[in-house]
């Protein structure tokens, strides 16, 4: 059972007892949003992290969702990724793969990952441009508020030091506020070289997902969600969709609040 622990308007944080409960809701509340974009928009674009969230969304592969979602609307996007090849053990497109890609009937064509052959920033720079196309193509919603991409959800993890993408405190990267796609050479967390989405297109989705495990991510969960704003804020606590924002925490990484 999860409990509500904070629910203002734009905001619920959900704890379950146990990381296959958070799994089990997190598999339900991505295939109740496939449903309802499905049917208002006959698509449905997803946002995926890399890290443990893809771990945490095994049940959305298995019965009865893996029956039930119609896959050949699925666009997949990632929120950020690693310059290294698709077959690198680093990469967040190969963790996606083998964590669910690979298990589901979605058209090869929809599967929209950043290229591991340009640098970084043409990496970057190319994926912005795939995604005015396909906002050309009307796959992609821009934001009336703010004119950014708009998804309809994104499946995010947080680090233990606060990152979300490849966002990190501290770093100039989290005040862009002109591009939709950037490069980061000094990522803090190895390896060095990375493509982030920025907040501006972040801060636009329709709906944001935070799943988060483990006690050793109590304390900055505690932290994001604690009223102590003196510091500057961390990159989790930019988080701010258009739409809803839920926190999926398991008793552990919530054991602190
Ligand atoms: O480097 C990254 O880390 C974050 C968090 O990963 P986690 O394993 O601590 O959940 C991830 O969300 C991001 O996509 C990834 O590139």
């Amino acid at each position: 059972m999860a409990e509500t622990v904070s629910g203002e308007s734009k905001t619920e944080v959900k704890v379950y007892d146990s990381e296959e409960e958070l799994a089990v809701a997190l598999a339900k509340y991505t295939a109740d949003l496939s449903e309802k974009f499905c049917k208002e928009r006959d698509v449905f674009t997803v946002v995926v992290s890399g890290g443990s969230l893809i771990k945490s969304l095994r049940k959305l592969v298995e019965p009865p969702y893996i029956d039930s979602i119609d896959w050949s609307k699925w666009h997949v996007f990632w929120v950020d990724e690693r310059v290294v090849p698709k077959d690198h053990p680093d990469s967040n497109y190969l963790l996606a793969y083998d964590g669910f890609l690979s298990k589901i009937p979605i058209p090869a064509d929809n599967v929209h990952a950043i290229s591991d052959a340009l640098s970084a920033e043409a990496a970057a720079d190319d994926y912005e441009t795939c995604l005015r196309h396909l906002v050309k193509s009307k796959i992609l919603d821009i934001s009336e508020e703010s004119g950014f991409p708009k998804f309809d959800v994104m499946l995010l993890g947080m680090g233990p030091d606060g990152h979300v993408a490849s966002l990190f405190p501290g770093h100039p990267l989290v005040h862009e506020k002109e591009k939709w796609v950037t490069f980061i050479k000094d990522s803090p967390k190895p390896p060095p070289n990375r493509i982030t989405f920025t907040f501006p297109v972040i801060n636009s989705s329709a709906n944001i997902a935070l799943a988060i495990v483990g006690a050793g991510k109590a304390d900055i969960v505690h932290k994001s969600l604690g009223d102590d704003k003196s510091s500057d804020l961390l990159p989790v606590q930019m988080v701010s969709p258009e739409g809803e924002l839920v926190w999926f925490l398991d008793k552990d990484a919530a054991s602190k609040l």
